[in-house]
């Protein structure tokens, strides 16, 4: 069904690592083999406490698993056909059912393959493969690989994140003196703080620490220039619309959903907005969505975001704790609430989603907005294609609008569209690797069509 949308829409091919030299075989070749590297080092690492939490059991599991891991890098670097997924998980029918989608239409002379395949396809496959050996070995089913690295970023941010909590403290004492344009001003710096908080991804290291040091407030001036697109003022009106009287003379406050990203400093930010969002009025529930399964190295999971607000809470800063306590008296209340839904941890561009989870969809279209979070969003967003950058971003997303959405990216794949004529030719002869490098940024805003 997807490809024929596709084709319906004229969407342009998938990028992919068949391309010799593209950043997606240099992904394929180098970054994801070092992701794998990294995961067998940590579940090593962790052998004595397997053995001291589960004995014999234990060190079997954890030799096992390390077998799989191994057979799968085997596989990702000699270009091998990508196999079934065979345990038996929620969601393990979907993967089979998408893998023989790609194969009917790769056509049956070449098997699905790593080089060969969509690059979104094979990466998100690579994380759901890690999840299959584990889960395929209890004791340890339930071990993040990915734990340690995204709980250091939280630590190695501790100066950045006293630094925004004492910011948004500072706003609580006197927000209900702040006009309407001075919380636009402050609405506007934290989204700009969420946006380059995406800066802080350890798939793009390949695992290699890259936390935030010191507090973006103050940078976010400089930062300014390097936002290729921003809609951040049609994201104010889109969330500033309800509040104006409706027919019956009375303005609703709305709901905000945030497909959030990394953990660490970036999903502080994201909790800061959140906070803002709530204390400002501007919102009346936040709905957070993160993942089922440990997923790009640094990607929330529910473990994450319970631990980062226990984090902030037990903190021995005065408004950092201020802000953990507030933040889970939400998540008690019910104006916070977490979700995980599979669909976010499938290979799907979201152009799929009203078709192949469609109560997902139709939760995202209570929202009053929809903040998609980070780079891999974007490619699902504009499905991971060779698009033309004039392209503009509604033609992209070919149908996905449940409702006003806005994506706060770092450039980290080299697919990018709603660009000027000529933004992206000045861009290239400036910095080549102005796509990947993670230096740029949107904040790109699209409003469902009205006929939708
Ligand atoms: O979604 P994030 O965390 O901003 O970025 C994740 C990501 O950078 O990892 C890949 C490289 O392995 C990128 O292409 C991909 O988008
Ligand atoms: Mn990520």
């Amino acid at each position: 069904m997807a490809a024929n949308r596709a084709l319906f829409h004229g969407a342009p091919p998938p990028l992919s690592a068949k391309v010799e030299g593209s950043f997606a075989y240099l992904t394929v070749r180098d970054r994801l083999p070092t992701i794998l590297t990294r995961v067998i080092d940590a579940i090593h690492r962790n052998k004595n406490k397997f053995f001291e939490d589960f004995g014999e059991e234990g060190v079997r599991a954890e030799k096992q698993t390390i077998g799989l891991l191994s057979k799968l890098r085997n596989e990702l670097l000699t270009d091998k056909p990508i196999l079934a997924l065979c345990d038996g998980l929620e969601d393990t029918d979907s993967w089979n059912q998408y893998l023989q989608r790609q194969q009917s239409l790769l056509g049956e002379q070449d098997p699905v393959s790593w080089f060969k395949a969509p690059w979104l396809y094979v990466e998100c496959y690579m994380y759901r493969r890690i999840q299959e050996a584990i889960w395929l070995n209890p004791p340890i089913s339930d071990f993040d690989v990915f734990h340690e690295c995204k709980t250091q970023s939280f630590f190695e941010s501790q100066q950045a994140v006293i630094a925004l909590c004492t910011y948004l403290q500072g706003i609580y004492r006197n927000i209900d003196d702040l006009s309407e344009t001075q919380l636009m001003e402050v609405f506007h710096k934290l989204l700009q703080v969420s946006l380059w908080g995406n800066k802080c991804d350890l798939s793009i290291s390949a695992g290699v620490e890259n936390s935030q040091k010191s507090c973006p407030i103050e940078f976010l001036s400089d930062l300014k220039s390097f936002i290729l697109v921003d809609d951040s003022k049609m994201v104010w009106s889109a969330l500033t619309f309800t509040q104006r009287p409706g027919e019956n003379g009375k303005s609703s406050l709305g709901s905000v959903d945030i497909v959030l990203d990394n953990a660490g400093f970036e999903l502080v930010t994201d909790l800061v907005l959140a906070d803002f969002l709530i204390s400002s009025g501007l919102a009346k529930e936040v709905r957070f969505h993160g993942k089922s399964i440990p997923w790009f190295v640094s990607d929330v999971t529910a473990n994450d975001f319970q631990w980062t607000i226990r984090q902030t809470m037990a903190a021995n800063h005065k408004w950092m704790s201020k802000s953990g306590v507030q933040w889970q008296s939400y998540m008690r209340e019910g104006v916070w609430s977490y979700h995980d839904h599979p669909f976010w941890t499938m290979p799907h561009e979201y152009c799929d989603m009203a078709g192949d989870a469609p109560d997902l969809y139709a939760t995202l279209k209570g929202a009053t907005l929809v903040l998609f979070k980070g780079d891999l969003n974007y490619r699902k967003l504009t499905g991971d294609r060779e698009w033309d950058h004039t392209v503009p971003f509604d033609r992209a997303l070919r149908g996905f609008q449940p409702a006003p959405l806005c994506s706060l990216r770092t450039l980290k794949a080299n697919v990018q569209v709603g660009l000027q004529p000529g933004q992206g030719e000045q861009l290239s002869t400036q910095d080549s690797s102005w796509m990947t490098s993670g230096k740029y940024a949107v904040v790109q805003f699209c409003s469902p069509h009205k006929e939708q």
